[in-house]
């Protein structure tokens, strides 16, 4: 079974000057489970890779089928709800909102669903004892370290419980104690939760860690 496939997948932003294409005849098949990193140069389509598959941008032409579902001309509130049911975002610099306490920020995903609060709540605590921040759930994101901070963004990544992980850098901003203790923890989610994850990464070593690495180079596949 795919989690992922690309078929042909062309992307190139055109402005009124310049036409750049981003990505060139990318074909990639993902199976459930796998865990998978991304890496290349600086500009060669990471990023516009795991928008496409993350299904918050379109590419120019080809094929996105997440969970043999083809992603073809759906309303943006269908389009929504399905990102929101199968996908679970982390970043490198957490987006996290600073206003917002940390059972409040996992909670999120969960606000749009036909849920009872109480069912959030008990949903919200069991993801943040799962990435281990149990003691920690009225603290406000500037009061928690980076490490702490990219554990709630995980929380709330997964609290949806989405089957696809799709994480650009997520070590990118801690150090390298707090990136392996955020390493561990996705490696955990994928094996012990069978959790599909893509992985954006700069990080050779992280990336020998996971199944597969796939290399990109000025948008095509090169391996
Ligand atoms: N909105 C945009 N408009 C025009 N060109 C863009 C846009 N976004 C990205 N590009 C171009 O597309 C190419 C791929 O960019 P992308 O951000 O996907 O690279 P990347 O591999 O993620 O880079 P990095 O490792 O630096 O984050 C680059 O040449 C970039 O300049």
């Amino acid at each position: 079974m795919n989690a992922i496939e690309l078929k042909e997948i062309n992307k190139i932003y055109r402005t009124d000057e310049i036409e750049t294409l981003a990505l060139e005849n990318v074909n990639l098949t993902i199976e459930k489970g796998e865990f998978v990193s991304v890496m290349g140069p600086s500009g060669c389509g990471k990023s516009t890779l795991l928008n496409i598959v993350g299904l918050l941008d379109e590419p120019t032409s080809g094929s996105v089928i997440i969970d043999n579902t083809t992603i073809g001309k759906m309303s943006d509130s269908k389009l929504a709800a399905f990102r929101n049911s199968k996908l679970g975002f982390v970043f490198q610099s957490f987006h996290l909102i600073n206003s917002l306490n940390v059972l409040d920020n996992v909670e999120l995903p969960l606000i749009y669903r036909s849920m009872s609060a109480s069912e959030r709540q008990r949903r919200v605590r069991e993801v943040l004892e799962r990435v281990g921040l149990s003691h920690r759930l009225r603290h406000m994101p500037s009061q928690l370290s980076g490490g702490q901070c990219q554990r709630v963004a995980i929380a709330r990544a997964i609290v949806g419980n989405p089957e696809i992980i799709l994480a650009d850098e997520p070590t990118g901003n801690l150090d390298s104690k707090m990136g392996a203790e955020v390493m561990d923890l996705l490696h955990s989610l994928n094996k012990e939760d069978g959790r599909t994850i893509m992985m954006v990464t700069h990080n050779e070593q992280q990336a020998r860690q996971t199944d597969r690495i796939i290399r990109f180079f000025d948008g095509r596949q090169v391996q």
